[in-house]
């Protein structure tokens, strides 16, 4: 579970303080598929940002898995953040490696002696994925690689070099690489703005297949209101630094008194 507990955020320019989030207070349960939804500006890649352990909040706490992360040591939190994978709108593939080495990037970059240096509780280590605790060996890598080249859908594009693929696919390769550690937490920011919409559909039939297969726990953050409708069971509505609705999809979009939300659905019937 990820908590956020009376989080702000504040960045200081110069003189001026701008605040960015505003006492967010939220809980994401495993196995949900959370959205936070919110028009430009309203703060929501800064959240994610926090619970990524990417930035440091100004007040508040993030725990995960009742573990306070905003105490932890740096070195302690790339430790930790490797349990989080992240997805995004422009799938940051490397151009270089095919797909079948996209997908195996991370777990050949994991190395033991990552671990070693940690001063970090047993408890919490154990947490982490099974792929985080040791040196893997190229066997194990294949294996895996050919398990999520199953669960996208792309067996039969293995050898391809990103420029040659869809968006669609980039996408399926970039899912794909994100969960090769078995994260317990896939973040997706943006993950279909730049995909037209039957190809946003299948990537969203896949992340709620993935969702209910793995229980990985997916938090989307978008400003598209369908989105949100389609794979969402709950939602938080950022407007201007702060929390102007949030709950079970169906009852927040029904319930729809705030302006923000009114707008969001407007923006969606267009
Ligand atoms: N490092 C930073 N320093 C100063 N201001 C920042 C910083 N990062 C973000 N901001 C400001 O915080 C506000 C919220 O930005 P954020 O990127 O979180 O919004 P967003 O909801 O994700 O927007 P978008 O949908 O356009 O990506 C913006 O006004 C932005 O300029």
């Amino acid at each position: 579970m990820i908590r956020v507990k009376a989080l702000t955020k504040e960045f200081k320019n110069g003189k001026q303080t701008l605040t960015v989030l505003k006492n967010i207070n939220l809980e994401i349960e495993d196995g949900d598929v959370f959205g936070i939804i919110g028009m430009s500006g309203a703060g929501k890649s800064t959240l994610v940002r926090c619970i990524n352990l990417l930035e440091r909040p100004t007040k508040g706490i993030i725990e995960i898995d009742g573990v306070d992360i905003t105490r932890k040591s740096r070195k302690e939190l790339l430790l930790l953040r490797k349990n989080i994978g992240m997805i995004f709108q422009n799938f940051n593939l490397l151009m270089q490696k095919n797909v079948r080495k996209n997908i195996a990037f991370g777990l050949e970059i994991t190395r033991l002696k990552d671990f070693k240096v940690t001063s970090i509780p047993q408890k919490d280590f154990n947490r982490l994925s099974y792929f985080d605790k040791r040196k893997i060996k190229k066997e194990e890598i294949n294996r895996r690689v050919d398990e999520l080249l199953e669960l996208v859908d792309l067996k039969e594009k293995e050898n391809y070099y990103p420029a040659k693929l869809s968006g669609g696919q980039r996408q399926r390769v970039a899912i794909a690489r994100a969960l090769a550690t078995k994260p317990s937490v896939l973040l997706c920011d943006e993950a279909t703005s730049a995909l037209d919409s039957m190809t946003t559909d299948s990537i969203l039939r896949l992340l709620k297949k993935i969702n209910e297969e793995t229980k990985v726990t997916i938090i989307l953050i978008t400003h598209e209101m369908n989105v949100v409708q389609k794979i969402c069971n709950k939602v938080v509505v950022l407007d201007k630094a702060e929390i102007a609705a949030s709950g079970v999809t169906d009852e927040v979009f029904n319930n729809n008194s705030t302006e923000i939300v009114k707008r969001l659905l407007g923006g969606a019937e267009a």
